[in-house]
């Protein structure tokens, strides 16, 4: 699928791949808006991440998740950092293509575990072998973006490769 305008950046990955703080570097080098879907997910709800999969579970996580997607689709000139598995479900991942350009960080499992924290703030990082897991499964999904940014190094010189590779 490909996104009918370039005025939008989707960045998917794994958790701690980086999506986060790779949007932040971005979108002050472009001057676009930056928008954090978990950050949106917990504003919405008033609560963190770890606490909505505590009292609601992971389904209505995900519901949340694709209501505040659709809320953002209209935004131009903006960065989205998704959430580590908003890419994978399958409504998601059709509308995240369609709407902008995607490119999925790709960070060694090596440098994740390091920096993704077990103590629940990601509760589905607690479990470390399910965690590792998880982390093979879905690069066979994370591969459906547009395009793929080895997620090493600085986090200015992604920024960089990445708009050298969109030709920016
Ligand atoms: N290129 C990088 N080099 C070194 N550290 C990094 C790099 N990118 C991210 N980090 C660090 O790794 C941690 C996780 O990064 P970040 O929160 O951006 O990941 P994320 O992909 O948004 O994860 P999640 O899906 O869990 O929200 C942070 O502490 C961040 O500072
Ligand atoms: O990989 C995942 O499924 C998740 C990643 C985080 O960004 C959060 O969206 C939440 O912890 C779920
Ligand atoms: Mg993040």
């Amino acid at each position: 699928m490909t996104p009918s305008t370039t005025d939008k950046i989707y960045l998917v990955g794994f958790m701690g791949s980086g999506k986060t703080t790779v949007a932040r570097a971005l979108g002050r080098r472009l001057g676009w808006r930056v928008i954090d879907l978990d950050e949106e997910i917990e504003r919405r709800e008033g609560r963190t991440i770890s606490q909505v999969f505590a009292e609601h579970g992971e389904t209505y996580f995900r519901k949340v998740e694709r209501e505040v997607l659709l809320a953002f689709l209209p935004a131009r000139h903006a960065i989205v950092a998704t959430g580590g598995g908003t890419f994978i479900q399958a409504a998601n991942r059709a509308d995240i293509l369609a709407d902008g350009v995607t490119v999925w960080l790709d960070a060694a499992f090596h440098h994740i575990v390091d920096r993704v924290p077990s103590d629940g703030r990601r509760p589905l990082a607690a479990d470390r072998e399910a965690f590792a897991a998880l982390f093979e499964e879905r690069r066979a999904v994370y591969r459906l973006a547009h395009m793929r940014l080895d997620a090493q190094g600085r986090v200015e010189a992604l920024v960089e490769r990445l708009l050298h590779k969109l030709g920016w």
